[in-house]
This record gives structure tokens, sequence and C-alpha cells, in this order.
């Protein structure tokens, strides 16, 4: 059931009974009373919910809170890796008047993603109202059924093999920048957050893979520089960004969200409240949404301008309107927004392109600077996989301070196992989200129409019932020869999660964080600052390391990579030969 029926259930049972007490010849203050009692009772004990519920196995209801104290302290991904152990691959907990139900289970996991298409439309910040609302529904992640289908249609051309080459150099000059930065941090000798410093970078790639623009987050700033418009532009995104993700943090959010979840029935009086009242946070989160809404609004004048007057925009093949995908040049994304046309020839709405930039612009920044920070931070503590990922960029052929290239990614096969096995003891989407529609039957239980169904990536990416040595960090494992290592079930390894809501931009994420990571080991290597193992991590939207990754960075030394190379140029060519991976991203 929704909220609004909920609502509609729970005040229509409320009027009926202070009708009842009315006609019975209580006093109208005394019904109201009385039926005030009532509300609290039911929002105290959560009857009908937990009547709905009942035969899932979980942590025992606890009256109003739910479990939101666990999700505040240890976060979801260790709450549900306990409630495993207790309960089971099938369980219920209850995101403050919530209940969800969890799936740790590789199997049952697959098919609950398959099976449903719809994320809930609970996981809509229950705050948001009119125009805010519609720009979060409209955007492809929470968008639904033919709406969400358009949506992904239009999108699909972004991410073809073509456009993805197309973006390849911009990612890898984005990647020198950054080598350059941190080559002046590495001369300075002082530590710094890794996390952040790749933020700027994949804020960066979004611009100009994007939307066509040079953010400059990165780059020397000479005197008089006409890049500080579109620097400051980029500054304010990483900024919003990083509130946006930071505030989906329950402990961190308002109190008024905390609020909304305790108590749904309430939201549309909370959410008055809140925009009457608002706290320090929310109107923190409320400036953050309207920098993006802005950025995103601008850039979308900007391309429309320039599509009337010149060339028309890039091709539409992509759009609804139904050929064969083709790739877009960088920096069309937007053009690809303005083209597209639904079945009946309209085009998107200003509000629906905005939401999308928005929707690219978050998911382009955060996912993937988590994955390399996870990365850098895994490597850090293992020197076997280190001493491995250095030899195998050392034999990379040509100087060794070139750029690192798209063609050159076939002859690093450990390196993309690094980013492999990080995303699977780190995966920052750490569990998705579907609605259970009209009702499911998984693992012997009836899951109620209406849901919402978790899947717990984190746990079943560390489970030792299907991976060997399951909290060990062992890049190994992807490569073929390592049998032994490998997942027993394809269906334990979802970083990208599964199913026709899978992330769209995986392989581009999966190409920028190769590049950058080869770019930066091939000058670098990086020491953990002390007190950060094992690495604190939080999980909000996405799961991300709790203050950041702070690193010493240490130069390395440029000649002994190319006499390496030289080296190895010559014996052993079998051995030289590029080792294959032996899992690809299950698509
Ligand atoms: C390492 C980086 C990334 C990770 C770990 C990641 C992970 C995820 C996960 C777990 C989901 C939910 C899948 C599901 O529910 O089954 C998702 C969805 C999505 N991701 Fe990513 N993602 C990454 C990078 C990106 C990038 C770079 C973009 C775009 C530029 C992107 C755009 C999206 C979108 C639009 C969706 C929603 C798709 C839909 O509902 O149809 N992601 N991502």
């Amino acid at each position: 059931m929704g909220d609004g029926r909920e609502r509609a259930v729970v005040f229509g049972a409320l009027a009926a009974l202070g009708l009842a007490l009315a006609a019975l010849g209580l006093p109208p203050l005394k019904a109201f009373l009385v039926c005030v009692l009532a509300l609290l009772v039911a929002l105290f004990t959560n009857p009908y919910q937990r009547w709905r519920h009942r035969h899932i196995p979980g942590p025992p209801y606890r009256p109003l809170l739910g479990h939101l104290p666990e999700f505040m302290t240890i976060g979801s991904h260790a709450f549900f890796d306990d409630c495993r152990a207790k309960y089971g691959p099938v369980f219920k907990v209850w995101f403050g008047a919530r209940p969800w139900v969890v799936i740790a289970d590789a199997d049952l996991g697959r098919r609950a993603n398959y099976r449903l298409l719809n994320r809930p439309l609970a996981f809509t910040n229950p705050l948001a109202r009119g125009e805010m609302l519609r720009s979060a529904k409209e955007g492809l992640f929470l968008s639904r059924d033919a709406t969400w289908s358009m949506l992904r249609k239009v999108w699909q051309p972004a991410f073809h093999s073509e456009s993805l080459a197309g973006y390849a150099p911009g990612m890898a000059s984005e990647a020198t920048r950054l080598v350059d930065r941190l080559s002046e941090v590495a001369a300075g000798g002082a530590a710094t957050n890794i996390w952040r410093d790749i933020g700027a970078m994949t804020m960066s790639v979004v611009g100009s893979a994007a939307y066509g623009v040079d953010f400059a987050l990165l780059a020397k700033a000479p005197g008089g520089d006409a890049a500080a418009p579109r620097r400051a532009r980029g500054k304010e995104l990483v900024q919003a960004a990083a509130e946006m993700f930071h505030s989906s943090e329950i402990s961190n959010a308002t109190r008024y969200l905390a609020a909304a979840h305790l108590m749904p029935v309430l939201v549309p009086a909370i959410s008055l409240l809140a925009a009457a009242f608002p706290d320090d946070r929310y109107l923190k989160l409320m400036r953050a949404r309207e920098t993006l809404r802005a950025a995103s609004q601008s850039l979308i004048d900007t391309t429309r301008s320039a599509a009337h007057s010149s060339s028309p925009p890039p091709s539409p093949s992509g759009s609804a309107g139904g050929k064969r995908p083709m790739g877009v040049a960088p920096g069309s994304f937007l053009g690809l927004l303005l083209a597209a046309r639904d079945t009946e020839g309209h085009g998107l709405s200003d509000c629906q392109m905005a939401a999308q930039a928005n929707v690219f612009t978050l998911a382009g920044y955060e996912t993937t600077a988590n994955a390399l920070s996870y990365a850098i931070y895994c490597v850090s503590s293992s020197p076997d996989a280190q001493a491995k990922l250095l030899a195998e960029l050392d034999a990379l052929p040509g100087a060794p301070d070139r750029e690192v290239t798209v063609e050159d990614l076939q002859l690093l096969p450990f390196t993309a196992a690094v980013i492999d096995e990080a995303l699977r003891l780190y995966p920052p989407g750490a569990s998705t989200m579907r609605e259970a529609r009209g009702g499911l039957s998984l693992g012997g239980y009836a899951i109620p129409d209406g849901t919402a169904v978790m899947v717990a990536t984190y746990s079943i990416q560390r489970d030792p019932a299907y991976w060997p040595k399951a909290d060990a960090f062992l890049p190994e494992r992807w490569l073929k020869g390592h049998e032994e290592l490998a997942a027993s079930n394809p269906h334990a390894y979802l970083p990208f999660g599964s199913g026709a809501r899978m992330c769209i931009g995986y392989r581009f994420a999966l190409q920028e964080a190769r590049l950058t990571l080869a770019q930066l080991y091939r000058r670098f290597t990086f020491g953990l600052e002390p007190g950060q193992v094992p690495l604190k991590v939080k999980t909000g939207i996405t799961m991300s390391p709790e203050s950041g990754v702070f690193v010493r960075v240490a130069e390395r030394p440029l000649r002994a990579q190319a006499a390496a190379a030289e080296a190895e140029a010559a014996p052993a060519e079998a051995e030289a030969a590029p080792a294959e991976t032996a899992h690809a991203v299950a698509a």
C-alpha cells in the first residue's frame, strides 16, 4: 500500500472513530482527544504494517524508532550483515515505520532485481514537494514504468562503445591533471585526502564527457584565468553534490527527514513544518538542490541556444523514436536530451532534462570517486597487490610518463582486477532497492504488495559461502589461472546492480577508473596515514569513506620504470602475454 492510501486508511479510520464516539454522545473535545490518542498508538505500534509482514523473520520491532538507531550508528551494510547471520538470507528490518525486506542471497537477489522494475517512491526524499518532487521522480534513477523505459532509451547512446571511446582522451587528460596536482602534493610532503582530489577529477570528467565544459578543477590557474567562472561553477557543483550525498545519510540529515521516516502518515504536515521552520541541514540541502537545478538549467539553455544557432543537436537515433542507438560525441549528453522524442513525437520538458542532468552529475561524481579511493586504500594496504600492479604498469610500452590510452587497457588485466576486487569489498552502491509491486514470493516468503525489497550487495559480495578468503583483497581471483579464488556463484558479484535497472554508466565508470588508476600508479605510490585500517565507511545513497582516505604521495622514479620495461620486454614472451580476466562484469 502506498503512503497516500495508508494515510487515507489511517485518517479515514480516525474520522470513523470520531463520528462513532460523537454518535455515542461523547462531547466533541473528548472525542477529538480519543482520536489523537488512537493516532499516537497507531504511530507507535504500526499495527497494520506489522500485521502484513508478521511472517518474515527479523530483529524485533521497536515502537516508533524501528531500527533507525542501527542505520544511524553502524550503517545499513553492517546492520544487514549482522541480520543475515541471525535471521538467514531473507529478513525484514524497520527503516523507521517502514518495513524493508532484505535479500542477502545471490540467486534470490538476482530474482528480485530481475522480476521487479521500479524503485520505491519512499526512496524519494519524503520532504520534497511540488517542482522538486517532480524533478526527482522524472530523473532516470527514480522514474517508473513507461517514463523510465523512454528515458533509458534516451540515455543509452551516451554509453554506447563509440561514445565511451570518445570520452577516453578527456578522461585521460583529467587524470593527467590529477597526476600534476598530486605531484605538487608529493613535493610538499603533506598528506592529502585522495577521496576529495579524485572527486574533483570525476566532476571534471562529467563536465567534459556530458556537457562539453572544462570545469578546470584541477588545472593550474595562471593569472587572469579565463577559466575562473567555469572553475567556480565546477566547485559549486562539487560542493552541492557532496552535500546531497552527505545529507542522504540519516545521521547527517535534517531532523525533519528522520521524523518523516518515523511517521510516514504525517509527511505532508512534516514537510510543511520543515519549509516553515527549516533547520540548518534542511537549508543546506535546499541550497545544494537549487545549485544543481540552476547549473543544469543554465547548461540546457546554453546547449539549446547553440543548437538553434548552428547545426542540429547530436543524432536523435537513440531517442525513444527507436532507431538503433549509436555513439555520441563528448559533451553531447544534453544535445541527446534536446533531440529526444517520445513515441508521440513530444520532446522532453525542461524539468525532465534538468532531472537527467542532475542524475548524471551526481552519479558520475560520487560513485567513481568512491571506487577509486577504495582501490587506493586496498592497494596501499597490500604490498603484494601493489608490487603486481606496478610491474604490470611498468611493462606498458612507450615512455614511462606518457598518458595511458584506452587501447592500453587491454594490456592491464591486473589493473582491471584491482578495481573489480575493490568494488567487491567496498561496493559504493552497497544495496539495490526495488518495490514489490503486486507482491512477490521469495525464499518461501510472501512479500506484500508495495514493500521495499533491498538486495544486500555488500553482504553477498563478502559472503564466505560464495567467496574463498572472502575478506581478503585478492585481485588475482579475477584472473585466469586462479579459479580456486573465484566466486562459486556468478550472481554473487553485483556492484552495478542487476536486471533492467542495472547501472547504465558501468562501462563509463570502469573505463574512467582503470585509466585513472593506471596513470596514478605509473607515477606514484600512496602510503596510508595511520589509524585508517580498517577503513571506516558510512552509508546513505552510496557507501563512502567516513571522512576520506588520507595518504602521503610518493613520486616513483621514472628511470627505474623505463629500465624495468626494457628488461621485461625481451625474455619470457609467453609470460608477458596479458592474462585475461576470468570474470567480466555481468551485463
Ligand atoms: C563505480 C561507479 C559506479 C557504481 C558502483 C554504480 C552503481 C550503481 C548501482 C548499484 C545502481 C543501481 C542498480 C540496480 O538497482 O540494480 C546504479 C544505477 C544507476 N547508475 Fe551507476 N554506478 C557507478 C557509476 C555511474 C556513472 C558514472 C553513471 C553515469 C554517468 C551512473 C548512472 C547510473 C544511473 C542513471 C542509474 C539508474 C539506472 C536506471 O534506473 O535505469 N552510474 N549505479
